[in-house]
């Protein structure tokens, strides 16, 4: 299953000789000196740290793409607009220039950290020079000297005494574009799910292509941008998983938790302060961890669903303990979840993770059994595993909005809904009995977005399969 995503890039390509780097290089700074010149603004240097005589392949043209992705992103951020961008692509290696309106230390310290939070950061190398033409160092600005590739010595020292051979440099910088690679291609499906669940329509109460349900605060807007700005962190959900697949499972949930803080504060500055993926986020940056983990131990790389399910309930056993505990002194009041504990006893999306997301592994087998079902297509089939779900979640953002009844109400309606044969046979009159089903969710404000959460990831384990 995980193997498909293996995506393997090349070191092939023309071999560059000793001289041709230095004219190469001496051209590069004669380019710098000339915008520097004739701009007289600091200037931003991008280029790749490739090894030996390859400057330009296939690894380094996708690392070159991704690193300028992340450039782009940061100018954004920081509310900067280049004045001059240059973008060249020789066999002798690439380089982006920007000429940059701004303080030339500031953007020296935000791109240091951009190199060393990226995954792929340090392959990059980056470098700014200010509008007199003098570069900034690390040093100056206090930062230590960057680490070498393989150890943990400074890079420059095992470069000079030609410690690593470079064929196992380039086999380094292979290995971290595989997997940068492959969390990508994973985050992209998982992006996809999220954007299938809320598209799906009709869906009672929720938040759809035809009507925002219950909500008053969120769209499909709201939907589209946060799970947009979600995506790089999926990414490093995944990379996480890789990078601590040596570590015990126990150890994993506490190095999440920060990264899924900064993804839910991520989701409230792209949705305008609404809870649009906070549950999604809790459940898919689990199963991502988990996806990173079996990349790098199943031997055969055919995981099945089943299996990265019991990786991820393995990450937060115990977690159900804090729903009883006392809230963090930064928490003002308890969480919903909490709430649902001590009023009626669910252990909402923490209880389904510590299961292993047992009703989603439920929903896909049905997804199974129906795709022999001649009369559905896949929009069907999704609307009955939602039923599904909602006939069997203790979903707490039903009980949040209304209570016990609220969610006996769900349950018992979606329930008689299953037992009726035309559900399965006629897709127009599932439509019709939903659109009737949401009016009254809409009436009685009931939402059950827990489910919405556990149908996406239903989705997601759909698409991996494939
Ligand atoms: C544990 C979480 C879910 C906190 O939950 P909280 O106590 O606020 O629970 P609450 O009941 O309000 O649920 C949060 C969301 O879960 C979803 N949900 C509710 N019930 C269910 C259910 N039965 N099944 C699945 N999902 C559900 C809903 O979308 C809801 O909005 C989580 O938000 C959290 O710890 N966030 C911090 C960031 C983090 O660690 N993320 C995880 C990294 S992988
Ligand atoms: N299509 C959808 N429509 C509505 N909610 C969804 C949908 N898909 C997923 N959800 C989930 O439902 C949750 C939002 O539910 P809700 O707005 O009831 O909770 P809340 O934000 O905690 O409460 P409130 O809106 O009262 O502050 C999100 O965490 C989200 O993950």
């Amino acid at each position: 299953m995980l193997k498909k995503f293996h995506r393997s890039f090349s070191l092939h390509g023309p071999k560059i000789s000793l001289a041709q780097i230095l004219e190469a290089r001496e051209q590069r700074n004669l380019r710098m000196a000339k915008y520097l010149c004739r701009y007289r603004l600091p200037l931003l240097s991008l280029t790749i740290n490739a090894v030996g005589e390859v400057k330009k392949n296939a690894m380094t043209d996708y690392l070159f793409e991704k690193s300028l992705e992340k450039l782009t992103a940061l100018f954004q951020q920081l509310a900067l607009i280049p004045t001059k961008c240059r973008i060249y692509t020789p066999a002798s290696g690439q380089q982006a220039l920007f000429i940059l309106p701004t303080d030339a230390e500031a953007l020296k310290k935000a791109v240091i950290m951009l190199e060393q939070e990226s995954y792929l950061g340090r392959l990059w190398d980056i470098d700014v020079i200010a509008a007199d033409g003098i570069p900034l160092s690390r040093q100056r600005l206090g930062f230590p000297p960057r680490s070498c590739l393989l150890c943990r010595d400074e890079a420059k020292i095992c470069a000079r005494s030609g410690r690593h051979s470079q064929a196992e440099l380039n086999r380094e910088m292979q290995r971290r574009t595989e997997n940068y690679a492959f969390a990508e291609q994973i985050a992209s499906l998982a992006i996809q799910a999220l954007r299938r669940e809320v598209r799906l329509t009709p869906k009672p109460g929720l938040v759809d292509q035809a009507n925002n349900g219950a909500h008053r605060d969120m769209n499909l807007q709201s939907f589209e941008r946060s799970a947009t700005a979600l995506f790089p962190f999926f990414i490093r959900f995944i990379l996480i998983g890789i990078q601590t697949a040596a570590r015990p499972e126990s150890e994993i949930l506490a190095l999440l938790r920060p990264l899924g803080i900064r993804a839910e504060q991520a989701m409230l500055q792209a949705s305008g302060g609404i809870n649009t993926h906070k549950g999604a986020i809790f459940a898919f940056g689990l199963i991502c961890a988990a996806i990173g983990r079996s990349h790098i131990l199943s031997a055969d790389k055919t995981l099945n669903i089943e299996s990265l399910c019991h990786t991820a309930a393995g990450f937060c056993q115990g977690i159900s303990l804090e729903l009883s505990a006392d809230p963090q002194p930064a928490q003002h009041k308890l969480s919903a979840g909490m709430l649902a504990y001590r009023r009626y006893g669910l252990r909402g999306a923490r209880g389904e993770a510590e299961r292993g997301f047992p009703l989603a592994q439920k929903a896909l087998v049905q997804l199974g059994h129906l795709k022999r079902n001649p009369h559905t297509d896949q929009e069907h089939r999704l609307l009955i595993a939602l039923l599904y779900i909602m006939a069997h979640n203790d979903d707490t953002n039903l009980v949040r909005r209304g209570g016990p009844d609220g969610l006996r109400f769900v349950r018992r309606q979606t329930a008689t809904l299953l037992k009726q044969r035309p559900v399965y046979q006629d897709k127009a009159f599932l439509q019709q009995q939903l659109r009737e089903f949401d009016r009254v969710c809409i009436q009685r404000n009931l939402s059950p977005g827990g489910s919405a959460d556990l149908l996406a990831l239903t989705i997601f384990f759909d698409s991996l399969m494939r």
